[in-house]
């Protein structure tokens, strides 16, 4: 089987039950180590770090290792559970060798079964080789055609089967000297742009590699014979999801796999065979949305000029354009696909607003709106124009729109929940162009790549920027002019922002800072954005405690430990159904003492808010122990929109924060007020430290934040 063909498929993504991380693991020996061929040294280790990644994944766990001689076979063992019961001592001793990968399991594709559980273990000419995998391929349907096409068959429903398959696909001009993996995975990469953080081992080598855009975390780490020695004897190396396994395996932190970066970790050493460039996409720049009273007005507007440089309204929407003038335009919304910078409504003097809509005279809607809303100021006279800045993307001139208008107010977005309820559950997602990056500070030589990628066989412009307009008619006789442009430029960095409010743990390094920094940020971001008045901050344990400490500092209240959590029943949201993830909810929590409550206002803090699985028997707990107020305070935006790339979100409908306006979910909870941090207070928490390595860029993914997905999904 040969990767010279372009295969290309635009189904869509199958959706799947909610879902969350894995944990992957890594090690391989240093040539000289000294160890007995029956020690157990390696899979030790590896048990011991699956063990601190337990966080990521309670499904499964399993380990794979070899003597790293070629076509040696795999010592393998994988088990439904955590890793202590699939583990047992004995087992570990079994498993010898020089290099292994281990992996914990939480499903996105394919069910809990022994068939999908990692590590995979295949063979193809070079020998036995195994893969664990962190994320969700966006594509995976396109990679089975890509696989069907050529003939092949597919085992499991996993999606990481099709990377082991995909991989297994052969070079076009053949290899000389054995394996080219660094060619096989850039063919990889090159098919699937997200989500994924793989080791993959053969022979004698283990490559540690993360998606171009950096989805999943990775990290690397050294063994050495003292932790506190710097010139002690080098044992070999690790590989991690998270830096917090180190600790414990005596390992020292290196750094992160970069984003599209292939390390090859042999006996020898550490190298770098390539970072792969971020795929060239097509990004929509803005929507604008004007509703004109009159149908004949405005036929001349396009927004194709909003691809111009700041400060210089496009001409369709200067205050001489034809449609713009007209008395009666109305600004319905204004949906900027890239977090704007800022977005204000020029008046006497100009007000600048957020998400979070604390300027009394603008309305971001309650958030329910994809991209900011912006409702008119009940003084329509003080409104002159409304310009949009979206800074979207780091080489490129902020667009800059600019709608002048007399405005006619507004329906009430809060008077209209339904509507926008029913708007469309189409993904907003970025469409791929058939080019390589070559945009950013990452390089790489790709004519050394043997592969033609399928990429060229997609049909897309080959303008650098493109814009559309499309009229439709309102039930109310109304003219609806939805206006977009886009612009051809790099796919964005998109490392997941939910690791650093959730899924890590806290004592985790992620681009220079740890966890428990930008959450402690969080909490104090958190008490910035919406005080409260009350006795004492504590938190829904245990993901929240660090923010709640941040709350607790920046308010001035003191923080009290309320709630009992059972050490012995793992993380609710990860369970697989709903009645499991109840039952683990009531099992998990009791009150230290209602002594602590009677009479008193309380501000419970959590971390995030999903489902509301957790929120409410809490809620009851504290009320009926005699409190007399609970102010919920949500140390991270409300989460309203599906995740594809790992946390597997399939419905907007099951999130809490999308099945009623937030004021009707605080009183059904019997909260006295319900608070979320905004999405600008969460970049704010998570930029602020990051100490980048090597000029990288810096980029999250807030999609479940914003609906904002950095590629196309299913590419
Ligand atoms: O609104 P929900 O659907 O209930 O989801 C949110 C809750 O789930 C998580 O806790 P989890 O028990 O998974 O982990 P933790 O014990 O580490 O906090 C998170 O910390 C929230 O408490
Ligand atoms: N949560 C994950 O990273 C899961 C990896 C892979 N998609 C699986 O389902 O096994």
């Amino acid at each position: 089987m040969e990767f010279d063909e372009p295969a290309w498929d635009e189904s869509s993504a199958e959706e799947d039950e909610l879902r969350e991380e894995c944990g992957v693991f890594g090690c391989v020996l240093a040539e000289d180590a000294p160890l007995d061929p029956q020690d157990p040294y390696v899979s030790q280790t590896i048990a011991l770090g699956l063990h601190s990644l337990q966080h990521r994944g309670q499904q499964s766990a399993g380990i794979v290792t070899t003597t790293g001689e070629a076509f040696q076979d795999f010592k393998l063992h994988r088990g439904a559970g955590y890793v202590n019961k699939v583990f047992t001592e004995e087992q570990v001793y079994k498993l010898t060798g020089r290099l292994g990968i281990g992996h914990n399991r939480y499903a996105t594709t394919g069910g809990n079964d022994v068939s999908n559980f990692q590590p995979f273990v295949g063979h193809n000419k070079h020998g036995p080789f195994a893969l664990a995998h962190n994320g969700q391929l966006i594509n995976a349907d396109s990679l089975k055609d890509l696989l069907f096409d050529r003939g092949l068959s597919l085992t499991t429903r996993s999606d990481s089967e099709l990377i082991t398959q995909v991989i297994s696909l052969n070079p076009t001009h053949g290899e000389q000297d054995g394996p080219d993996w660094r060619t096989r995975i850039r063919f990889l990469m090159r098919q699937t742009p997200t989500s994924y953080s793989l080791a993959l081992m053969n022979r004698d080598k283990i490559y540690a590699v993360r998606d171009p855009l950096g989805n999943r975390p990775l990290c690397v780490g050294e063994l050495r014979s003292s932790e506190s020695e710097p010139e002690s004897k080098l044992l070999g190396w690790i590989v991690s999801s998270e830096s917090c396994a180190f600790p414990p395996v005596g390992a020292r932190y290196l750094r992160e796999i970069l984003p599209g970066e292939i390390l090859e970790i042999s006996p020898k050493g550490l190298k770098r065979l390539d970072i792969v460039h971020r795929p060239r996409i097509y990004r929509p720049r803005a929507t604008i949305t004007l509703e004109y009273e009159d149908s004949d007005v405005n036929q001349q507007a396009s927004l194709q000029n909003l691809d111009t440089h700041a400060g210089v309204a496009p001409p369709c929407c200067s205050p001489n354009a034809t449609g713009c003038r007209s008395a009666k335009a109305r600004v319905l919304y204004v949906n900027s696909t890239m977090e704007p910078k800022n977005l204000s409504l020029n008046s006497n003097e100009p007000k600048t607003m957020n998400e979070s809509g604390n300027e009394p005279k603008l309305s971001s809607g309650d958030g329910t709106s994809e991209g900011l809303f912006v409702g008119m100021p009940m003084e329509e006279d003080m409104v002159k124009n409304i310009s949009v800045s979206d800074y979207s993307s780091e080489e490129d001139i902020p667009a800059v729109a600019s709608v002048s208008l007399s405005p006619v107010l507004l329906q009430e977005k809060d008077g209209n929940l339904n509507d926008q309820f029913e708007r469309s559950e189409d993904k907003k997602s970025l469409p791929v162009s058939a080019e390589d990056s070559t945009g950013d500070s990452q390089s790489s030589d790709d004519s050394i790549v043997e592969v033609s990628s399928p990429l060229t066989a997609r049909s897309v412009s080959s303008t650098s920027s493109s814009s559309s307009s499309s009229d439709e008619l309102s039930p109310n006789g109304t003219t609806k002019r939805r206006c977009s442009a886009t612009k051809k430029c790099t796919a964005p960095v998109a490392f997941c922002i939910f690791e650093y409010v959730y899924f890590a743990r806290p004592d985790s390094i992620f681009e220079g800072h740890s966890v428990y920094d930008v959450r402690y940020k969080t909490g104090e971001l958190l008490a910035l954005e919406h005080p409260v008045e009350a006795d004492f901050v504590c938190c829904v344990p245990t993901t929240a405690s660090v923010a709640a400490k941040g709350f607790a500092s920046k308010s001035g209240l003191p923080y009290q430990d309320l709630l009992y959590r059972s050490h012995f029943v793992g993380r609710s949201f990860i369970e697989s159904d709903q009645n499991t993830r109840k039952r683990t909810v009531l099992r998990k929590f009791s009150l230290y003492s209602e002594n602590f409550v009677r009479g008193k206002r309380v501000v419970l803090v959590d971390d995030s808010l999903v489902r509301g699985t957790t929120i409410e028997p809490i809620v009851e707990m504290i009320k009926n122990a005699g409190a007399l107020e609970v102010h919920f305070r949500v140390a991270s935006p409300p989460i309203r929109h599906p995740c594809y790339m790992g946390i597997n979100i399939p419905t907007r409908e099951e999130l809490a924060a999308n099945r009623a306006p937030l004021d009707l979910l605080a009183s059904k909870w019997n909260l006295d007020s319900l608070k979320y941090l905004s999405l600008e207070g969460l970049h704010a928490a998570v930029n602020d430290g990051i100490v980048l390595e090597e000029n990288r860029t810096v980029g999250h993914c807030t999609a479940c934040l914003d609906g904002i997905y950095p590629v196309e999904l299913d590419w």
